[in-house]
């Protein structure tokens, strides 16, 4: 009957969740780095590239162009994406939305396992294009001042990417390790990595469009404390 197989649907799922949680808290505690792939399969992701398609097309998405201010007028760009903020209720983004959920719903099954660190919420979702050819963005760390983000999830939509071709490459510098992370932005394809100074990382120039959806998740305690020194800071002297 339909319902039960919609039960039979949601326990597989729940499962899914489960086992994949304890794979991301694994990966996090030991490499600080988690890669899943063919994380929502072929028909979801092109339903949710085709929306991420039309918000570039329609030019809801404006320059993420982090300037370096310290270089005054010949300022050396550091980034040229694209970007728009989406929470996935936004018209025509209901398959962002359901990849939201998907990432929620892993992370809810690792926050009670992961040592030193609450997930209690996170960002709007930032769709992001590197219209090819682009300059990539320069080494950074997401998180270096304890603005309250611990997880940095990011999934890719790029269709027979292949970076010795395109580019594109996220490379990570995990401290403490000797090893380069290279993460190739493959249709499907979710990461997870901390945020903080334990992730350097930086987007390879690119040769044609790479897309990429990212959240941040917080930490409470983190995420607490930066929201009260930020309204400390606001308050008139
Ligand atoms: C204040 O407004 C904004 C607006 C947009 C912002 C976007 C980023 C960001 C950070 N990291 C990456 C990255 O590492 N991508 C790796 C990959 O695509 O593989 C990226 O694409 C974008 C950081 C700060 C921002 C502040
Ligand atoms: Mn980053």
């Amino acid at each position: 009957e339909p319902v039960d197989n919609m039960h039979a649907y949601l326990s597989v799922l729940e499962s899914r969740n489960e086992m994949l949680g304890e794979y991301v808290v694994k990966c996090l505690h030991t490499y600080g780095i988690c890669v899943i792939d063919n994380f929502l399969g072929e028909t979801k992701g092109l339903s949710i590239l085709s929306e991420v398609k039309a918000l570039h097309n329609t030019d809801k998405m404006t320059s993420g162009e982090l300037v370096n201010r310290s270089h005054g007028s010949n300022a050396q760009r550091i980034r040229d994406d694209l970007i728009t903020w989406v929470d996935g209720r936004e018209p025509g983004c209901s398959n962002i939305q359901f990849l939201i959920s998907s990432m929620d719903a892993v992370i809810l099954k690792c926050t009670r396992k992961l040592k030193k660190c609450t997930i209690n919420g996170r960002t709007k979702a930032m769709v992001a294009c590197y219209p090819g050819p682009s300059t990539g963005y320069l080494r950074h760390v997401d998180n270096p001042n304890k603005d309250g983000r611990a997880i940095t999830c990011i999934y890719y939509l790029n269709k027979d990417w292949d970076s010795k071709v395109d580019g594109g490459t996220l490379h990570i510098y995990p401290e403490n390790e000797s090893r380069i992370a290279s993460i190739e932005p493959t249709f499907d394809r979710l990461l997870f990595f901390w945020s903080d100074r334990r992730n350097p990382h930086e987007v390879m120039p690119t040769a044609k469009t790479r897309y990429a959806i990212t959240v941040w998740y917080y930490d409470a305690v983190e995420r607490k404390q930066a929201v009260e020194k930020f309204t400390e800071n606001q308050k008139p002297a």
